[in-house]
């Protein structure tokens, strides 16, 4: 296996958890990227935060870097744009290991699969996804590249989240539904029906509250 030394874009909560979860699988992770010129040099949980990728082209073909170091879908992508086009190498997908998997599962790259987490049989994710701690995947789920699942989000049978969806802490979602593209679920909601592509959705029942894009 290829142990590269790694790099996480983003110095915020959930780029310090994926340091947490990079040291407990036995990662060494030298530095943090972050574009904000306030943040360079600083120091964030013990790791530098060495600045954006032209800060360390030197370091190009020692270093592998997580996109998956913040909770926004865009800011993923637009980190994942940033590392190719600056001919780095993205890192494999990372899982916590009190996960079990299921070999019926699939994982595509780049993805961080947090604590506590659980995927059933059959579930697919997809490149640079989040699977927060605790969040649940039950079984036939599909997760497109670049969503984002927070804590404690309980996923039934057959659902199928689009790309770059957020969907919000605690909530929950029927079994066979369909979560659009770039949609945001909100926190707490029981999503009962099909979700089109960029909106935000929530409540109990949830319901359309407005478009995003
Ligand atoms: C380890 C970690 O910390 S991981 C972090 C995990 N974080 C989350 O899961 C955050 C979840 N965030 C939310 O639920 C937020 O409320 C968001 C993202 C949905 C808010 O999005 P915004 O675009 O700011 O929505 P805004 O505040 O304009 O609300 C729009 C409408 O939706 C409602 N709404 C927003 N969130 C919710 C919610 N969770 N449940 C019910 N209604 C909600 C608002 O009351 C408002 O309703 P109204 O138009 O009838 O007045």
């Amino acid at each position: 296996m290829d142990e590269r030394k790694l790099v996480i874009w983003g110095c915020g909560g959930m780029g310090r958890e994926v340091l947490d979860l990079c040291e407990q699988l036995g990662r060494e992770v030298i530095g943090f990227l972050d574009d904000r010129p306030d943040m360079r040099g600083q120091t964030v949980d013990g790791v530098p935060v060495l600045g954006g990728l032209a800060d360390i082209v030197k370091l190009r073909g020692d270093v592998k870097v997580i996109c998956a170091g913040v909770g926004s879908p865009v800011l993923k992508k637009r980190f994942v744009h940033q590392t190719k086009e600056h001919g780095f190498t993205l890192a494999e997908t990372l899982v916590h290991p009190s996960v079990r998997l299921s070999p019926k599962n699939r994982l595509g790259l780049g993805s961080v699969i947090c604590e506590g987490a659980i995927l059933t049989i059959h579930v697919r994710v997809g490149d640079f996804v989040i699977v927060n701690t605790r969040a649940t995947l039950a079984h036939d789920v599909t997760v497109a590249d670049y969503a984002t699942i927070s804590p404690g989000v309980n996923i039934s049978g057959n659902v199928s989240i689009g790309e770059g969806a957020f969907i919000g802490t605690g909530s929950a979602l029927r079994e066979k539904i369909t979560v659009g593209a770039w949609s945001v679920i909100g926190g707490g909601a029981f999503v009962k029906d099909d979700v089109p592509a960029g909106v935000l959705c929530a409540g109990v029942p949830a319901v359309v509250k407005k478009k995003l894009l």
